[in-house]
């Protein structure tokens, strides 16, 4: 993949694994923890130069080693600071324990903490290497200070939130500014961590990119350096046929605006030509509302078939509005020798028997775009689902793994995962992008990006950053209709 060095996503299993490579290349890691703990005491004079008082709250791990290196730098800065031990700093090891002896005063306990107005909260307490709930002693401090409304300067992650998924862990910090190293952790951008950082700066502390490298697996945030490289191939003055032919069907004559979303968007998002295909009693309310999007009757499974030997109809999109169940099932199967984008009704539609989807998209390029929610996610994949040790990325990946389609699983952390293993993070969705008729859209931009020939995971990945941005443009109190209006072209990079 592709890798944009600023997009990286990093969990914690691989930084530390990182963090081991670093030192055997020869690499200090307690200059690391230097760079680490002074970018946060120059996070703190920068931003909060009205503080009365620093308080620096150390954990048991790396982290706290973190804030005492931030302890240091700050009291020679002159500023006044208090700083508060979770744990005895006499059991601390390796960095940390060096960090905390050549701070050279005396933590007092975390139970101590009393917050005070003008405070300014550093907290070190738990980062990458949170793995349970946070101890009750930590959860009553973050809850008084939380009360107290204090600033709050996250050292890594606010502790309490679980760097790998974005959970909370018992209780966390929500964080004004947080400080991260090198890249961000899944934690910073999937809900509900994302809320919880506040700003977030990323700091780099000098691990050569190299390093990095080599252990980051295909995760990264969504962006043009994903897919804009096949956004170059799609020249829009070509003829229509050769920017594609999208296929929308419709749904009954009382629901038919969901694919009409669908095929204007298809339409906008660059298809050269885009068709709805409507059952007979469906077909006047359609033709009374299409004007630049065709019309064709599909009846039945025959009439299907017969159209698809036109193979110049190179991508569908099927249930927005669609209503029929069976139909759906037949129909997504009949399609298996095309690109696809399942939606909506046509996922629900394989509830009781996802593997007959599974197995009629398995083999060969991957040409199937499932674009389910929390609940459509949970009807194809209730186990996965269910699992609580998986992150959103994690269920996203197996999911695509399991049904060879590349899943968008969405939400206000949109996750675009391929059947490889690539995984991407969305992070330009405004909030009032959750509007009726938006998942139509985004279907419809998607089958636009099949159309044209892109391979399905940057198709997805594509639709879903060019929906966001159309949210973002048609602005707060959107209608699915501004959306499609708002679709901008594909960027490509020269
Ligand atoms: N990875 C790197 O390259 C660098 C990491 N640094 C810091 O190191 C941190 C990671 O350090 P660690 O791996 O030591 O992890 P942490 O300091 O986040 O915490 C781990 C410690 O807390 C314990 N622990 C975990 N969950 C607990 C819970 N719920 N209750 C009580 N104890 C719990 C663990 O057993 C371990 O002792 C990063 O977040 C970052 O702040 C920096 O020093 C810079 C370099
Ligand atoms: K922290």
């Amino acid at each position: 993949m592709p890798m944009d060095r600023d997009a990286f996503i990093i969990t914690p299993a691989e930084m530390s694994a990182i963090d081991r490579d670093a030192a055997l290349s020869g690499i200090d890691s307690f200059r690391l923890m230097t760079s680490a703990g002074m970018a946060v005491a120059a996070a703190a004079l920068r931003f909060y130069p009205e503080a009365l008082r620093f308080v620096i709250l150390c954990g048991p791990g790396n982290n706290g080693g973190d804030g005492y290196v931030a302890a240091a730098t700050l009291c020679r800065s002159g500023v006044p600071t208090g700083v508060y031990a979770l744990g005895d700093p006499a059991r601390l090891k390796g960095d940390a324990a060096r960090a905390h002896a050549e701070w050279g005063r005396t933590a007092e306990s975390l139970a101590q903490y009393r917050p005070k107005p003008g405070d300014v909260v550093i907290d070190a307490l738990f980062g990458a290497g949170l793995s349970r709930p946070v101890p009750d002693e930590a959860a009553v401090v973050i809850r008084a200070i939380k009360h107290e409304d204090l600033p709050v300067i996250a050292v890594d992650l606010p502790s309490g939130v679980d760097g790998r998924s974005g959970q909370v862990l018992g209780e966390s910090f929500h964080a004004s500014h947080t400080v991260t190293f090198m890249a961000r952790k899944p934690g910073h951008l999937l809900m509900p961590g994302r809320t919880l950082c506040g700003r977030l700066e990323i700091f780099d502390i000098g691990i050569p990119e190299r390093i990095l490298r080599i252990r980051t697996a295909g995760l990264c945030e969504n962006g043009p350096h994903l897919w804009a490289g096949h956004a170059r191939a799609l020249d829009p003055s070509a003829h229509k046929f050769k920017r594609g032919h999208l296929a929308v069907f419709s749904g009954g004559p009382l629901a038919t605006g969901a694919a009409r979303l669908s095929a204007m968007a298809g339409l906008k998002a660059g298809a050269g030509l885009v068709t709805l295909a409507s059952a007979s009693a469906a077909l006047n309310v359609n033709a009374a509302h299409l004007t630049a999007v065709m019309l064709k009757e599909v009846e039945d499974a025959g009439a299907l078939a017969l159209w698809l030997a036109d193979k110049r109809v190179s991508a569908f999109v099927l249930g927005p509005g669609f209503g029929d169940m069976e139909t759906a099932r037949r129909y997504a199967l009949m399609l298996s020798d095309r690109a696809l984008v399942l939606d909506a009704d046509g996922i629900t539609a394989f509830k009781g028997d996802p593997a007959s989807l599974f197995d009629a998209y398995a083999g060969g390029e991957t040409r199937l775009v499932m674009t389910p929610h929390d609940g459509e996610f949970a009807r194809l994949f209730p186990d996965i689902e269910a699992d609580p040790s998986l992150s959103k990325v994690d269920r996203a990946i197996a999911a695509a793994r399991r049904s060879h389609a590349v899943i968008v699983y969405k939400g206000a952390d949109t996750v675009i995962a391929s059947p490889d293993g690539r995984a991407a993070i969305n992070t330009n969705a405004p909030p009032w992008l959750a509007t009726a008729g938006s998942g139509d859209t985004l279907a419809g931009i998607i089958g636009a990006h099949l159309a044209q020939g892109m391979p399905a995971f940057e198709a997805a990945a594509a639709g879903v950053w060019r929906h966001g941005r159309a949210g973002a443009k048609a602005g707060e109190g959107l209608t699915a209709e501004d959306l499609a209006a708002a679709i901008e072209p594909l960027p490509a990079f020269s």
